[in-house]
């Protein structure tokens, strides 16, 4: 890198960062002249550490060296993407997508005159196919490390002071690792239920779901939220009879109510059973399958189920086991999150935590908002995350998608709304492709018609609710929406139809 623009580049990271003292910038040019030969010793100090290489954490280190930060990530797994890319957003989705295709190739092609002879799962492909997208990812992401300059270390890290990190390698050595900030991004784990033992076997968290060696012939779901309902849908797909056991009196209990209903219809016509307002109060595996005992929520008579496999997908919890939060003082919640403040600084300055570790909603795409934020603030400029505006998606089939407020937040308000609706049993893509089942809702506040809402249920929802994400960030209105011309034949007509219907009248129902 020529000097003058590593003067720049000083120059431009010191007008940032108001915090930057003449050691400080001495340190950062140091610091620069190592980023520019493209090497970075363990033992020389970093403007950033990052903790975790999960989408909060691996985002934030590309982020930190985008801005000229020096950055490290440590991360103990042995490949980066964490959770996400490893055991949860990637390979479900892969096998959503495979166990889609034989559901079509079994149920639906013949309707649109496509026949086969026969049509048979291959188990060991099937995983393999899931195993090469996660592998292409997460060595893509170590590539995106090298590009930008991020020393990555593997291994675990625990501190040993608010600014020094000590790593067991995975290689079997150990390093101290140094940084004027650290950011917390050790994500989270599988909530386990008392009495219940995970085996990844017989009793499976996720992971196991996502690698069993053949299909179980009954499928147990405890808790019927995002993973039990994904994971329910592939092997109930692939041939499973799935019971979904549900605590809550209904399933996604964070969903609109009214999509939910519709929701759970849908489900239901895949032959997916749910045992609602139940918990479950013991488990046996001393024969050859599980059997489960389960008894209403508010108590009363037991019954015991079957089955050859259970799933526990009762929720996740932060993980910081063996980071030494304790030895820096760091606070953390009744439920183990780490509190931050809206700069996600923690209460020990220097130490900041992102994803799933800090309270909120425990997404990918959140964490990764939270990583670049978080960065930002630390390079003097101004990082945002707006939750009220993170998607969700439950990448079943049919989709759901949501953004902003559902009809029961909205009420209890006590706001002024209005409600405009439209079914893609109207949109003719939908009907052209033969798969209408779903609904585009929007909430929209009555003086204003400003979109407080948007919930669309739909084969593609996850990729039709950015044009609704985009409108809530932007403050619009349902009639800006119903004003914008969008093509045809396409389901993105039935956004637009639903928000004629929010602030007018639709044309095709
Ligand atoms: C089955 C499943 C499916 C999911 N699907 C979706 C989806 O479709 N969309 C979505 O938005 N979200 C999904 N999620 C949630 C998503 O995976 C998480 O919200 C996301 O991974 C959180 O990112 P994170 O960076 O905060 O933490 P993580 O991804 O959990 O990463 C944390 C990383 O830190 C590492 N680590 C922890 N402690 C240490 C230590 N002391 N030293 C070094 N390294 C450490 C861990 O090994 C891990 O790799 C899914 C989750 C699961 C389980
Ligand atoms: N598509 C996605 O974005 C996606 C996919 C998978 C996971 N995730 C994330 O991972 C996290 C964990 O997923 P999850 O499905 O495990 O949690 P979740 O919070 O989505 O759902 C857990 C469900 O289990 C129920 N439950 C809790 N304790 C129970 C008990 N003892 N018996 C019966 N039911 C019980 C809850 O009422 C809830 O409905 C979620 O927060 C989600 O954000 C996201």
């Amino acid at each position: 890198m020529a000097l003058a623009s590593l003067a720049r580049r000083k120059a431009y990271i010191l007008s940032r960062n108001p915090l930057s003292s003449p050691v400080d910038a001495f340190k950062l040019s140091f610091s620069l002249r190592n980023f520019s030969r493209g090497f970075a010793s363990e033992s020389e100090e970093n403007d950033v550490v990052v903790i975790g290489g999960g989408p909060g954490g691996y985002v934030a280190a590309i982020k930190a060296a985008q801005l000229g930060l020096k950055t490290t990530c440590i991360e103990k797994r042995g490949t980066l993407g964490g959770t996400c890319l490893n055991v949860g957003c990637i390979p479900s989705k892969a096998l959503l997508h495979s166990s889609h295709m034989y559901h079509e190739a079994k149920h639906s092609f013949a309707g649109h005159g496509v026949k086969l002879s026969s049509v048979e799962v291959d188990l060991p492909t099937m995983m393999a196919q899931k195993d090469k997208a996660v592998s292409n990812l997460t060595r893509g992401i170590e590539g995106l490390f090298k590009k930008n300059k991020v020393t990555y270390v593997k291994g675990y890290g625990k501190f040993i002071s608010p600014s020094e990190v000590s790593v067991d390698t995975l290689e079997g050595g150990s390093a101290i690792v140094k940084g004027k900030n650290i950011i917390i991004a050790t994500g989270s784990d599988v909530k386990s239920l008392p009495g219940i033992t995970i085996d990844e076997k017989r009793i499976v968290s996720s992971t196991g779901a996502l690698a069993l060696l053949e299909v179980p012939k009954k499928l147990i779901v405890i808790g019927a939220g995002y993973i039990g309902l994904e994971m329910g849908s592939v092997w109930g797909r692939l041939g499973s009879e799935v019971t979904v056991v549900e605590f809550a009196p209904d399933i996604v209990p964070t969903m609109d109510a009214e999509v939910r209903k519709q929701f759970q219809r849908a489900l239901e016509k895949q032959k997916m059973k749910f045992m609602l307002k139940t918990k479950v109060v013991g488990v046996d595996t001393t024969g050859n399958g599980v059997k489960l005992t389960v008894e209403p929520a508010a108590g009363g008579e037991q019954t015991t189920l079957e089955a050859d496999v259970v799933l526990v997908s009762a929720g996740r919890v932060p993980f910081t086991a063996g980071l030494g939060l304790d030895k820096i003082g760091v606070e953390t919640d009744k439920a183990g999150r780490i509190l931050v403040n809206e700069r996600f600084v923690t209460n020990v300055p220097g130490v900041y935590a992102i994803g799933d570790v800090i309270p909120g909603p425990m997404l990918a795409h959140k964490a990764e908002e939270d990583g670049v934020a978080c960065v930002e603030f630390i390079a003097g400029k101004h990082g945002h995350v707006d939750y009220e505006k993170v998607p969700g998606v439950v990448y079943t089939h049919p989709e759901v998608a949501s953004v902003g407020k559902t009809e029961e937040q909205v009420k209890a308000l006590g706001v002024d709304y209005r409600v405009g609706k439209f079914p893609f049993l109207a949109n003719s893509r939908a009907k052209a492709i033969d798969d209408a089942e779903g609904i585009v809702k929007i909430l929209a506040e009555k003086e204003s018609d400003k979109i407080l809402g948007v919930h669309i249920m739909a084969p593609n929802a996850g990729e039709l609710i950015h044009e609704a994400v985009l409108a809530v960030n932007y403050g619009a209105s349902s009639e800006d929406i119903a004003r914008v011309c969008h093509a045809h034949p396409t389901m993105s007509e039935a956004l637009k139809e639903a928000a004629m219907a929010t602030y007018d009248k639709p044309i095709h129902v």
